[in-house]
């Protein structure tokens, strides 16, 4: 069981770890190493692509430990603009050696193997603005393999919504998964999903990925294997959402006030009865499990 988080809950959670145990500068080194383990460079052409904030930044450290490795790769600054931390790294890069371009329309990208985006992580907001729209495009009409560091940029943590959104081969996300990733299209947007671990200290938990065994519910005493089970599909979710309510939101108060199972069907079905919050690994579920509910569907 692995726990799934708010962009709100990362956020905190890396200002508090900040403040108390790890240095900035340090987290976005583990990052960007994470980074680096989870996939095979040797042999391959690189482009990293970098936005203005700190998943800029963790692009820049990359390039850095790319080049300790002999690994030649070119940056592609989407954004002239740094943060503290990433102009560090840019620094670095630089003193290093590694190639840099400003990103431009109609870039030939066919000569690299592996594209890394490092356009926009939890700091995104709104729809895709000026340069990044075509780094995006781009990005995704290229035949190389993506990685995406964090969240796919364009895509919004909390609710895997987004216009524009990188679609990734691999997205390495930073401390612990983002609910947005389960939700909606964004499944089909994630290639595979892997976590780097870089110590942050969670504030508080709010969902968990797990089997279907692993779902507990200790304050209802609900149980997964009873009939109180109401099935929704994501459009009826939203359907009734107020007040910006995200799926969770809206499947948590409709299970409190019926004081019974709530599941959002997809590809990793969230389960909830208002107090803990799951969504399902992928994999074979008993038949029982699988048709639970049926007939139940909500109106
Ligand atoms: N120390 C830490 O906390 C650690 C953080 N880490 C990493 O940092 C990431 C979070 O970094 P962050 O907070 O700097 O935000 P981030 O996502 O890079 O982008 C913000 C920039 O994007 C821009 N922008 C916003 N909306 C936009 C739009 N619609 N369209 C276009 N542009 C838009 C906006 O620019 P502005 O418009 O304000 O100039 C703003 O400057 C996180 O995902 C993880 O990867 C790790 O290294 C571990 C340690
Ligand atoms: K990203």
């Amino acid at each position: 069981m692995k726990d799934v988080i708010t962009v709100a809950t990362m956020r905190e959670s890396d200002a508090h770890t900040i403040a108390l145990y790890v240095p900035s500068r340090e987290l976005m080194y583990r990052a960007a190493m994470g980074v680096y383990q989870a996939v095979n460079w040797q042999g391959k052409k690189v482009a990293i692509f970098t936005g203005s904030g700190n998943n800029g930044g963790d692009g820049y450290a990359l390039a850095g430990i790319l080049a300790d490795h002999s690994v030649p790769c070119c940056l592609y600054q989407v954004s002239e603009h740094y943060s503290e931390d990433g102009k560090y790294y840019y620094d670095q890069a630089v003193e290093k050696g590694v190639e840099r371009k400003r990103f431009s329309e109609g870039e030939d990208l066919s000569r690299y193997d592996i594209l890394v985006d490092c356009l926009l992580g939890t700091g995104f907001s709104g729809p895709v603005r000026g340069a990044f729209q075509q780094a995006i495009q781009a990005i995704n009409r290229a035949k190389a393999y993506v990685v995406s560091v964090d969240i796919n940029s364009g895509m919004n943590g909390d609710t895997g919504k987004g216009d524009l959104v990188v679609r990734s081969d691999l997205t390495v996300t930073i401390g612990y998964l983002k609910a947005g990733m389960f939700l909606g299209e964004a499944v089909w947007k994630v290639g595979r999903l892997v976590v780097a671990d870089i110590g942050i200290r969670l504030v508080r938990e709010d969902f968990f990925l797990a089997t279907p065994e692993e779902m507990v519910f200790p304050r209802s005493g609900l149980s997964l294997q009873s009939s109180q089970v109401t099935m929704m599909t994501p459009g009826e979710a939203e359907s009734v959402s107020k007040n910006g309510q995200t799926i969770p939101d809206v499947a948590q108060e409709i299970a409190l006030r019926s004081q019974r199972l709530v599941r959002v069907l997809g590809k990793h079905s969230l389960v909830t009865d208002g107090y803990r919050t799951y969504f399902m690994e992928e994999g074979e579920y008993p038949a029982e499990i699988a048709s639970l509910g049926e007939g139940e569907r909500k109106e």
